[in-house]
Parts: C-alpha cells; structure tokens; sequence
C-alpha cells in the first residue's frame, strides 16, 4: 500500500519499505539518526529523492494538498497557527469521542492554544491528524509526553484503526516494550540505512 522506493533524505538512503493497509511498523534509531526527516520525507514536508508510492500512485502524481490528507504526520511538537483549539480542525464535533477516549476535556475547543499543556498538544496533534481519514500516520514519539494510562489509550487508538479501517503506521519511538506491543515488524536506524530489528 506504501511503498519507499530508493528514497534518499537529507542522511538516509537510499531506502526501499513496504507497508501493508492495517500494518503498523516501528522505527527506532539513535537521537539525530534520521527518523523525523524520514517521516517528514514521506509526507512530503521535506525534500527527498527516489519514489513514494501509495496505492501504485506515485508522490508526484498527486496534488501535494490531497497527499498531506492520505498520509498524516504527527511531529514531535505538533504546531498550531491560529489561537483557538477547535480553529485547528475541520469538524471540531466530529471529534468529542476521541477526546473522551484521550481524557481531554470536552470544553478545550475554546482553550486559548497557550493553555495546553505539552500532553494536551500532543494528543490534539494525534487527533487531529486522525480527523482527516488519512491512509497512513506517521507518528514521531507520539506518547513521549505522556504518562502510562495516556500512552496506552493513545496505543490503543491506533492498534484500533489499524484493525478496523485498514490505517497503515509508522511508530517511531524510543521504547522497546512500547515498538513491542504496537507493531509486528521493528526497523532500527543502523548508519545511513535500516535495517529489520
Ligand atoms: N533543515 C535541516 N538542515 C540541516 N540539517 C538538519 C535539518 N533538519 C534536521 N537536520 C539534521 O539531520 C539530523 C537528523 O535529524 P532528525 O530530526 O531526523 O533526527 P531524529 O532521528 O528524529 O532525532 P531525535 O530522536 O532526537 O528526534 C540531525 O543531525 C539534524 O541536526
């Protein structure tokens, strides 16, 4: 469904990976290894060569807008440009079920974005990339603010629309035990290329 074929980033590459609908694989690597560059290669926020392929179209047959709807990227700092929470998603009442589920309050669509928290931003970053039915989530350390309960509903929520909507993911995390229960193929960072863990 993804395919990475001899993608060069700014370090890496050339790469080839292929992810199936409903596969979610983990990325680990050391500190300044690549991997946001990688993820922000794939959903084509940063330059990078060789092909991306999606469902056989490839990156440069489709409009870069409609790109960013299919392959949602979720940063380690998501960012926001207007002042309001709910000003950051298309259908805010769409979205009071995976609030509930991430125990944020149901009233923060008012919140001045100044009043979030950094588990806040990372949660609503989550959600909101999730919003727009995307076939694909990249997620950069998604769970890094956030403490166990949190960690296992945001775990929870993507090993879920894995299953039941066919979402593929990259998890790219630190944490063994957490690469462990959210994916079944691990990938490591290993000099300028990866390589299956
Ligand atoms: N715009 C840029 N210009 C030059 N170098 C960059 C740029 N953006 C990132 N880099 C460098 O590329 C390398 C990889 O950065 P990247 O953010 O992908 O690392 P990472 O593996 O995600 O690290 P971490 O685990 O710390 O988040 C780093 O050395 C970084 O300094």
């Amino acid at each position: 469904m993804l395919l990475l074929r001899s993608l060069k980033t700014r370090n890496l590459g050339p790469l080839d990976l292929e992810l199936a609908s409903g596969e979610c694989v983990s990325l680990q690597g050391p500190s300044g290894s690549g991997k946001s560059l990688l993820l922000r290669a794939i959903a084509d926020l940063d330059p990078s060569e060789g092909d991306i392929l999606l469902d056989g179209r490839s990156r440069s047959q489709v409009p870069a807008p409609q790109w960013r709807r299919k392959i949602g990227y979720v940063p380690a700092e998501p960012g926001w440009w207007a002042s309001r929470v709910d000003q950051h998603f298309e259908a805010w009442h769409r979205i009071s079920e995976s609030l509930r589920t991430l125990s944020i309050p149901s009233d923060c669509g008012s919140w001045p974005i100044s009043r979030l928290s950094t588990g806040e931003r990372q949660r609503l970053g989550l959600i909101r990339a999730l919003s727009t039915g995307p076939q694909v989530i990249l997620l950069d350390e998604p769970t890094a603010a956030l403490d166990p309960e949190t960690t296992e509903a945001v775990e929870a929520i993507i090993t879920e629309r894995c299953r039941t909507d066919g979402l593929a993911a990259i998890w790219v995390t630190h944490r063994e035990d957490q690469a462990r229960r959210v994916a079944k193929r691990h990938f490591r960072i290993i000099g300028n290329g990866i390589v299956r863990a």
